[in-house]
């Protein structure tokens, strides 16, 4: 994957199964967020093949992908002048017609997601009135209510205190475990995602490890992630330690 004919990453070799939460981890700029949008087929790559269900993303009509997989970037919304209640219902758009009719099913699954989220609250609020952590809530319940096997997400606890940080990953752990969806998220919380998610993608530039946590700790795969004059990493408690 890369830009143009820089290729930033290669060797990356991946299998994600229905109602599984896996974190893609890494140092600054070694290719997370850019994965992230290949998957979603927000930029092409530049060899190998993506598949959903065994078809070549390239394969899907652009309608056809926006039932599969929904994403949730690090852009700020240009819409925060819509109601939470409003902006989750855009998430219903490729099964709308042209006028963007709810039906039933729609309304239903929009409350489904309010609930999910515990938005119900504050679904007459507008967006530029929430907290960082309540916003995204919010975008987590547009991508829920899209309904799509797969929910990506780039860096969704950035900017979160610990608590809403844990919130948020334990909410994405509960949806993928309860709806069977594939939910894929990037983070510099390397330590939260090693006990909260099923599988890690571990892009080093070099090896690109994949498997469970305890897997990759096996494999001692984070162990030269970080410079080991600065940080080291205990394999028995699965955290980092700073070198004093
Ligand atoms: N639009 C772009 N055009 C060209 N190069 C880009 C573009 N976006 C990112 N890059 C480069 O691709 C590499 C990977 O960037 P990416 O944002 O995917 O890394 P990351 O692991 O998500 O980083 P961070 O942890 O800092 O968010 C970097 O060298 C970056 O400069």
């Amino acid at each position: 994957m890369g830009y143009g004919a820089n290729a930033i990453a290669k060797n990356i070799n991946f299998g994600l199964e229905p109602g599984e939460l896996t974190a893609i981890v890494g140092i600054n700029g070694i290719g997370k967020s850019t994965l992230l949008r290949s998957l979603g087929n927000a930029q092409p790559i530049l060899g190998g093949c993506i598949a959903i269900k065994n078809k070549p993303l390239a394969a899907y009509a652009p309608l056809e992908l926006s039932e599969e997989v929904s994403m949730v970037l690090t852009e700020p919304i240009a819409s925060k002048n819509l109601s939470v209640l409003e902006l989750v219902a855009l998430g219903r758009q490729p099964y709308t017609n042209w006028l963007g009719t709810l039906t039933d099913i729609d309304k239903q699954k929009i409350k489904d997601s309010l609930h999910a989220l515990e938005l119900e609250e504050l679904q007459n609020k507008k967006c530029y009135e929430l907290s960082d952590g309540q916003l995204q809530r919010v975008m987590i319940a547009r991508a829920l209510t899209q309904d799509t096997s797969i929910i990506l997400l780039d860096e969704p606890t950035t900017h979160l205190d610990l608590y809403h940080k844990i919130q948020i990953l334990k909410l994405l752990r509960t949806i993928a475990h309860t709806t069977k969806k594939t939910v894929v998220f990037t983070t510099h919380e390397i330590e939260m995602a090693i006990q909260l998610c099923d599988k890690m993608v571990l892009l080093d530039g070099k090896d690109n490890y994949f498997g469970q946590p305890c897997e990759l700790i096996e494999q001692k795969a984070f162990e030269s992630l970080f410079p080991s004059d600065t940080v080291s990493f205990d394999a028995k408690t699965g955290s980092f330690r700073i070198k004093k």
